[in-house]
């Protein structure tokens, strides 16, 4: 998907002002520290998955960004205003919760017009559905023919249209978005998941998603916020954090992971799967990864690794194929195309990634 104007925004940080600064952020709750000296910044239009494992500290960032939690210590700033002392409802910033929650009681026009300014007594609700701004917002999520259907009579997928609608129509600085695809089926979550990134495009909203799915973080975000343990480990493009990753555990949580341990000389990592090659400077003993897609499996070969297809897990696009070697290890290669068995042997293409010991 293109975004076109955004790009050049998202891509020279340094000279906009973020549209969202967090610095030094810590929360505890008792004896659990749920955010560690958390610090991003978020462009304008741009959007940021915080991807983590259950638990990391997600949720509560958002919350602490949209207010819903004080800090024990650091800073929120949105645009050049501090807003850290300010309660959620001083601050610009939606928070599209998990399920949607909407109100059950207003039709889908008058959720979404529950944002507009002056719509929060329900006579005023009727006439705000029926403005501008709430038609342009229904056809924008593809929802406009849901106007006078209730909460009950909509699917999962249209609800969730239906909340980033009523987020929207604040006219917020940033949108917060938590786990918004996690109850829908993988084919709804699809078309939600471009639907909301392009409407997001489109009005130039910043947005925060947290997610504990990498696929989604990579496939939805322009950067990909990693978190473990309540502190950001990596932040990258999607393609970094993805081909690059700052460390073995990072490597295994955002994808699937082949990994040696070995000594790295003179640019390459000798393996079970032979020389493998790696981004010069690094030295020394470690772990080298390489993706299963990058493994080949071609017919029995001399001189490259061999061995026995052990089993095969087919997902349609494609399929994991585990290989014992001759020499003992198994390895995973993800492949397209016919489905090997018996003898192979395999290749590695493209270099690896290369994470020092400690
Ligand atoms: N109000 C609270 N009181 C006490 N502990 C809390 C509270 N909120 C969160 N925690 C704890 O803080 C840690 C981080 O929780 P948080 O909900 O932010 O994680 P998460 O990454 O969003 O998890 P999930 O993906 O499962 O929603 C957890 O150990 C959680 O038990």
């Amino acid at each position: 998907m293109s975004l076109g104007l955004l790009d050049a925004e998202v891509s020279d940080v340094t000279t906009v002002t973020p549209a969202l600064v967090l610095d030094g952020l810590v929360k505890s709750f008792g004896s659990t520290r749920a955010v560690r000296s958390v610090s991003l910044d978020i462009a304008p239009g741009e959007l940021l998955a915080i991807l983590g494992p259950s638990g990391c500290g997600k949720s509560t960032l958002l919350r602490l960004i949209a207010g819903l939690e004080a800090p024990d210590a650091g800073r929120v700033r949105l645009g050049e205003r501090d807003v850290t002392s300010r309660p959620a409802h001083r601050r610009k910033i939606a928070l599209v919760p998990q399920e949607g929650a909407l109100f059950p009681h207003l039709t889908v026009a008058q959720n979404v017009a529950f944002g507009l300014p002056g719509a929060g007594k329900l006579f005023g609700l009727r006439r705000a559905a029926q403005r501008p701004e709430v038609q342009r917002l229904l056809e924008l999520l593809h929802i406009q023919d849901l106007v006078e259907r209730m909460p009950a009579q909509i699917s999962g997928g249209q609800a969730q249209r239906v909340a980033l609608a009523r987020a929207l129509a604040c006219d917020p600085e940033i949108v917060l978005m938590d786990e918004p695809f996690s109850a829908l089926d993988a084919s709804l979550r699809h078309s939600v998941r471009t639907d909301i990134r392009e409407t997001l495009a489109r009005l130039g909203v910043a947005a925060v998603v947290v997610t504990h799915d990498q696929e989604e973080a990579l496939s939805l975000a322009d950067r990909v916020a990693v978190m473990q343990c309540g502190e950001i480990v990596q932040v990258g493009t999607p393609d970094e954090v993805y081909r690059a990753p700052a460390s073995s555990e990072i490597a295994r949580f955002v994808g699937h992971a082949v990994l040696f341990s070995g000594r790295c000389q003179a640019g390459s990592v000798g393996s079970c799967l032979g020389e493998i090659a790696v981004p010069d400077g690094s030295e020394g003993d470690g772990a080298v990864m390489v993706r299963p897609e990058q493994i080949l499996l071609v017919p029995p070969t001399p001189g490259l690794p061999t061995g026995e297809v052990r089993s095969v897990t087919f997902y349609g696009h494609d399929a994991d194929v585990t290989v014992e070697l001759d020499s003992g290890e198994s390895v995973v290669a993800r492949i397209q195309g016919d489905l090997p068995r018996g003898r192979v042997s395999l290749r590695v293409r493209g270099a690896g990634c290369f994470f020092p010991a400690a």
